[in-house]
């Protein structure tokens, strides 16, 4: 992926690694030295066009990597450039790898939940002209020493085929644990786990990792204690999740038909965690006596007039069923 500025001075190394603040990194000694604020825009470009390609790649209806996203999310991403290639002499990206620490509740494979913040995979992609050229596993392997991880303590993000099959590949992940929400994560993901009660994935990842692994581990971060079932909020969705609200209409266009009978039940947990792919209504609740009363505050149409005079305590159903109408005229209405 080109740009019009020199992609190989404002990213010296071969992975440059972001943060919210997208600091440009320091330049080689001897480069000339562009406005900071400039050579920031040029970062904020890279962003931007790397989010728009892995949207395209991945079909979804907006990026969900951005310079203002990132701006706004403690996420971390991992660019790769072409060291070889240096197209009319300003270098090219070859990809990139965006992470996050995200709450989640997982199932177990007792189907208990359990609160976890695991580092996860948001978006990963590589330009469509340098795939299965191991690409994606350098970006990855340094990711995961960077972030002092084992794959099988990720969780992914709807992972696409593509992912599914390089994690399967390169990380022999193929068997998931079953979940109610968008996040894909791998046997091994509770291993070690002090069962019941569920404690911090971290501090759990923080002991593995120095017992597998000559890396120190990294900080575990701390996380409140299990809290009872009822207390779950629905916190922790997905990163995907503002694509649906983008495309859902207004109020009070995205009223869903009314119920004949309330539910006997609410709804089961899974759907209060805000990672369903049935994602619950967006929409205000109007106690429909209420919205009755503000219709009537507004100067009725002359039929609407003759209907609230026929029956004035009904609602608008009964009217339309009581109404003396012929059929003709009520199915305008
Ligand atoms: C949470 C998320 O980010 S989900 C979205 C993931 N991103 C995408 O799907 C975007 C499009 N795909 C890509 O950008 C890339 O293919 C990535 C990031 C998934 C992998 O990067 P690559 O550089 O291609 O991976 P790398 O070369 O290291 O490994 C190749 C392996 O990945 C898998 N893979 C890569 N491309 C494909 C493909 N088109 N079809 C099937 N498997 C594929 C295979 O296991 C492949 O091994 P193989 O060639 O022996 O079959």
């Amino acid at each position: 992926m080109e740009f019009p500025f020199d992609v190989d001075a404002l990213l010296p190394e071969r992975i440059t690694v972001l943060d919210q603040h997208l600091r440009p990194p320091a330049r080689r000694p001897g480069t000339t030295t562009p406005a900071r604020v400039d050579l920031q825009q040029q970062i904020m470009t890279i962003v931007d066009e790397l989010g728009k390609a892995s949207a395209k790649a991945q079909h979804l209806p907006a990026p969900i990597t951005s310079a203002s996203r990132m701006q706004s999310n403690r996420h971390v991403m991992y660019i790769l450039k072409d060291t070889s290639a240096r197209p009319a002499g300003k270098g090219a990206i070859v990809g990139f790898l965006k992470v996050g620490y995200k709450k989640l509740f997982v199932l177990d494979d007792r189907e208990a939940h359990n609160e976890v913040e695991p580092l996860c995979i948001l978006d990963f992609y590589i330009h469509e002209s340098l795939q299965r050229h191991g690409h994606g596993r350098e970006l990855f392997q340094h990711m995961l020493q960077k972030e002092r991880v084992e794959p099988h303590q990720l969780a992914i993000d709807r992972p696409s085929q593509k992912l599914l099959k390089f994690l399967n590949k390169h990380y022999n992940l193929e068997t998931t644990v079953p979940q109610v929400n968008n996040f894909v994560i791998f046997e091994g993901f509770f291993a070690h786990q002090h069962r019941p009660p569920a404690t911090s994935l971290r501090a759990t990842r923080h002991s593995r990792a120095a017992a597998l692994d000559p890396m120190p581990a990294a900080p575990a971060r701390k996380l409140p204690p299990k809290r009872a079932e009822g207390d779950i909020k629905p916190y922790s969705s997905s990163d995907r999740e503002f694509l649906k609200v983008a495309v859902e209409p207004p109020w009070p266009l995205n009223r869903a038909p009314r119920r004949a009978t309330p539910p006997a039940h609410p709804p089961p947990r899974s759907s209060s965690l805000g990672n369903s792919p049935e994602r619950g209504p967006l929409r205000p609740f109007v106690p429909e006596q209420e919205l009755l009363r503000s219709l009537r505050l507004c100067p009725p149409h002359p039929t609407a007039r003759l209907l609230l005079a026929t029956d004035p305590g009904g609602s608008p159903a009964q009217r339309r069923r009581t109404s003396s109408l012929p059929r003709s005229d009520e199915s305008r209405y």
